[in-house]
């Protein structure tokens, strides 16, 4: 169990590149089992989430192998059980379960339950694969699944919230194998599920309509092996963007995904930081004051769930009173009492954190809860007088490449200390 020191008050200054994107690679990944082709994937993070996804694709019988950045996958032959040893470490492990069931006719796959941000339901998963005639279970903590020959059918992935990504992404993958169209309404428009589209595609499936919330997927009798890139991820640059306005530095964000991450730019802008798109990537660079800002997570294109920890990290340090809602899991505020510990001065009132910025936060012994919450911990204690701990750092190992690396790159002061437990 890792944790980081970090001496906070060096303005960050120079380059950065980008990773793959985590949550594109994961369902990808997943989706090479709808074939017994041989796959290869390039630029997929070395994450220790990549890692868990790798084992439970070599568990239901695959051939698999990660050299740096490239994941080549072979499932010739593969099992239709994913036990609950596997998928309890990592929640996205859940979209093996659309293309089990599609390849083999029946699938178990044990239920993700919820996690420290608040309850991960998967009934629109369960309601859009039942629309394709597979008769589900709930057994023992199991998903279990059989549909002998999928049917394709039109269905509404619609939510209390708007769409489902990794549920889109399930009954995608699925309908792709079944007989006849397949229409989903509702269907997550998030960046993620247009590259599982462009991947699926390149091995063969017909789906239209990626990014406009309505996917027609025509199913055909088989896929074929493909080679695909993963897109950029935007949830470590937007981190970085941050990194560069909390410490009030001037960060190039080699190869970021500028379109998909204009919510969170224009939430950058609105707090004064400095946002410009160059040809090698994004350059974000900020001057104290900045101003105070409001924000909401929704789903795409909005201010995404994913990037709330780390601005409240940067609120608390902008004078003013600034206000964060997060819409789409209103119990991930995990990081508001850490925050605390280094002097944040936040009002939480169920999923709304009011929250006044004082000029420096104050380094503390942190404890880092999940992983986006751990990213927030790391940028706070970056712009901290004295010294930060954050204990736990595997949280942040599951989700940023190198993260402890690329920040000494550009000028923090963080050391990773082994803890030998
Ligand atoms: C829309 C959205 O922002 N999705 C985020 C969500 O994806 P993830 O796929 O994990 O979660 P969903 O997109 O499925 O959840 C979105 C919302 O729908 C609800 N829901 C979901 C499935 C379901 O069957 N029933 C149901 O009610 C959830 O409680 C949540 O409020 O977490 C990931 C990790 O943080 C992010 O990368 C995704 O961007
Ligand atoms: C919470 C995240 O991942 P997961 O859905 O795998 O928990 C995330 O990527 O921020």
């Amino acid at each position: 169990m890792d944790k980081f020191a970090i001496r906070g008050g060096n303005a960050l200054r120079g380059s950065i590149p980008i990773s793959g994107s985590k949550n594109s690679s994961l369902p990808i990944l997943a989706a090479t089992l709808l074939t017994g082709e041989r796959c290869v994937l390039h630029g997929v993070p070395d994450l220790s989430d990549i890692r868990t996804m790798l084992d439970i694709l070599r568990y239901l019988g695959a051939e698999v192998s990660f050299s740096p950045g490239t994941v080549i996958v072979e499932a010739r032959k593969i099992a239709w059980e994913a036990p609950y040893d596997l998928v309890r470490r990592m929640r996205a492990s859940v979209c093996v379960l659309g293309p089990l069931l599609a390849r083999c006719g029946r699938t178990k796959v044990s239920l993700p339950g919820g996690c420290v941000i608040g309850d991960r339901p998967i009934d629109l998963h369960l309601r859009g694969l039942e629309a394709l005639g597979s008769r589900i279970t709930l057994s023992k903590g199991y998903v279990v699944a059989e549909a002998p020959g999928l049917v394709g059918s039109r269905l509404s992935l619609r939510g209390p919230h708007g769409s489902t990504v990794l549920g889109t992404a399930n009954v995608m993958m699925a309908a792709c194998l079944a007989r006849g169209t397949t229409i989903i309404e509702h269907a997550a428009s998030e960046p993620e599920v247009g590259d599982l589209a462009t991947f699926l595609r390149s091995m063969g499936a017909r789906i239209r309509g990626e990014g406009t919330g309505l996917l027609e997927i025509e199913g055909i009798d088989r896929l074929h092996g493909a080679e695909h890139t993963v897109i950029s991820d935007r949830i470590e640059a937007g981190t970085f963007a941050v990194a560069a306005a909390i410490t009030r530095g001037d960060l190039l964000l080699e190869e970021a995904p500028v379109e998909q991450m204009q919510s969170t730019l224009s939430a950058l802008r609105e707090a004064g930081v400095s946002v410009e798109a160059e040809k090698s990537g994004l350059r974000i660079s900020a001057k104290a004051p900045l101003r105070p800002f409001q924000l909401r997570t929704s789903t795409y294109p909005g201010f995404p769930t994913d990037m709330q920890a780390q601005f409240c990290a940067l609120a608390a340090t902008v004078p003013g009173r600034s206000k964060i809602t997060d819409d789409i899991f209103p119990n991930r505020f995990m990081h508001i009492s850490e925050l605390k510990r280094m002097g944040a001065c936040v009002d939480l009132s169920e999923n709304v954190a009011l929250i006044d910025g004082v000029a420096r936060l104050s380094g503390a012994p942190v404890m880092a809860s999940d992983l986006r919450a751990s990213a927030a911990l790391v940028l706070a204690g970056l712009q901290a007088e004295n010294t930060t701990i954050v204990n736990r750092v595997y949280h942040i190992d599951r989700g940023y490449e190198r993260i402890d690396a690329k920040l000494r790159a550009v000028g923090a002061d963080v050391e990773r200390q082994r803890v030998s437990s």
